[in-house]
């Protein structure tokens, strides 16, 4: 096993940090893989059953939460404000789409962000999230830390904790599989299963679109694991590449193993997905697709505010659901960045934010997230067109 999870790694990894002391990267690694992990092989064991019933057309997966979590941010009331979101926005799609939910959070360790550019604005290197750097504009500030991964784990672990205490324990949590050093350091093996590892960090993990390369330690990764996982498709995806992917990561066709996150785009989305659909459907695979409609609409605002408009996030959600309406297969899912924080971060919406009104309360340090009431927008229009469609 060992010697796979090394080979594994050992492949190209795009979007590692620079770490300055590698030796000191060996002894955090080293020090976390004592600690327990953060999720159980019976909780994963229960979500793989959970998306098996998405795959199959019986179930709906709403997963949600910020773009970037951050230390600072790990409060009861940040916490709790996603999960009653997610919860509220769970209850309208059960009652009006008619299925049963599972949700899933980004929460409990989505720290590591790609970045596009190694270097930001002000010729800095970039912000790689709390796992990685600090946020603030200066070069201390950005240089890589290995202890940040012992204070994500820390953070992790305070996170559970606070949806343990008082929220609905059915939420289970996930982040993009990013930072490699701390995907390996919180493997475990579960003595009923031994073949296979699953990732401590969190019950669900994906592959996102800057690392999803076939030949890369991401993709080799995920192959691995006995979690389930996904991975982010942009509009530059080919045919060939999803049934690589599907074969790759489900090769022994366990329906709901693979998500397959379509992120094309609102003008992209309707010719872009076909094909892929079409593509999966041959391979005779059940997977689990699901829309991301916040990464393929990012656009810059006149004064610089990265954000998102609310017509064009419901008009991918909607181009997605008429692609798979079209092919007879299921739109099983939802991926959202939100918040139920009262942030002015995406505009439009029923408030009506303004490119204006951006200046008001823009708190991410990474992508734009809808708040509390755009995201209920969201779900009302999603369970609109669930109904009567599964
Ligand atoms: O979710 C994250 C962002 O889309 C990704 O990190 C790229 O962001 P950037 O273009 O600001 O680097
Ligand atoms: C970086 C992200 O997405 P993508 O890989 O689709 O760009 C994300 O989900 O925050
Ligand atoms: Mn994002």
């Amino acid at each position: 096993m060992r010697d796979r999870i090394s080979e594994a790694l050992g492949r190209p990894a795009a979007q590692q940090p620079p770490w300055p002391d590698p030796e000191q990267v060996r002894s955090v690694s080293a020090f976390l893989a004592t600690l327990p992990p953060l999720v159980t092989p019976d909780q994963v064991r229960r979500l793989r059953g959970d998306l098996a019933q998405v795959a199959r057309g019986e179930a709906f997966l709403l997963q949600g939460g910020d773009c970037a979590e951050t230390f600072a941010g790990n409060t009861p009331e940040h916490v709790r404000g996603t999960v009653a979101t997610l919860g509220r926005m769970a209850a309208v799609l059960a009652d009006e789409a008619g299925l049963p939910v599972i949700t899933v959070g980004r929460l409990a360790g989505q720290y590591a962000k790609p970045r596009s550019r190694p270097v930001d604005g002000l010729g800095l290197p970039v912000y790689r999230g709390d796992i990685v750097n600090a946020a603030a504009p200066d070069a201390g500030s950005r240089v890589p830390d290995p202890v940040r991964m012992i204070e994500g784990y820390r953070n992790a672990r305070a996170t559970l904790g606070m949806l343990r205490s008082g929220h609905p324990a059915d939420v289970y949590t996930s982040h993009e599989a990013l930072l490699l050093d701390y995907e390996r350091a919180l493997l475990v093996t579960d003595p009923d299963e031994p073949g296979r590892p699953y990732a401590g960090s969190a019950h669900f993990l994906w592959i996102g679109e800057r690392t999803r390369r076939p030949d890369g330690a991401h993709l080799a990764f995920a192959a691995l694991l006995a979690n389930p996982v996904g991975v982010k498709i942009g509009p530059g995806t080919r045919p060939d590449q999803v049934a690589e992917y599907v074969e790759r990561l489900d090769p022994d066709g366990e329906p709901g193993r693979l998500t397959l996150i379509s992120r094309m785009g609102s003008t992209r989305v309707r010719d872009v997905l076909p094909p892929l659909v079409e593509r999966v459907a041959a391979t005779g695979r059940q997977v689990v697709w699901q829309c991301d409609p916040m990464h393929g609409n990012t656009r810059e605002s006149a004064i610089g505010y990265k954000t998102r408009h609310l017509d064009d996030i419901a008009d991918e959600i909607e181009g997605f659901f008429a692609v798979h309406h079209a092919l007879g297969s299921h739109p099983g899912g939802v991926h959202l960045e939100l918040t139920g924080d009262d942030v002015t971060e995406c505009l439009g919406g029923t408030r009506g934010i303004t490119a204006h009104g951006l200046t008001g309360r823009y708190e991410s340090l990474c992508d734009p997230r809808l708040n509390a009431d755009q995201a209920m927008e969201v779900a009302h229009r999603v369970a609109a067109l669930s109904k009567g469609r599964t």
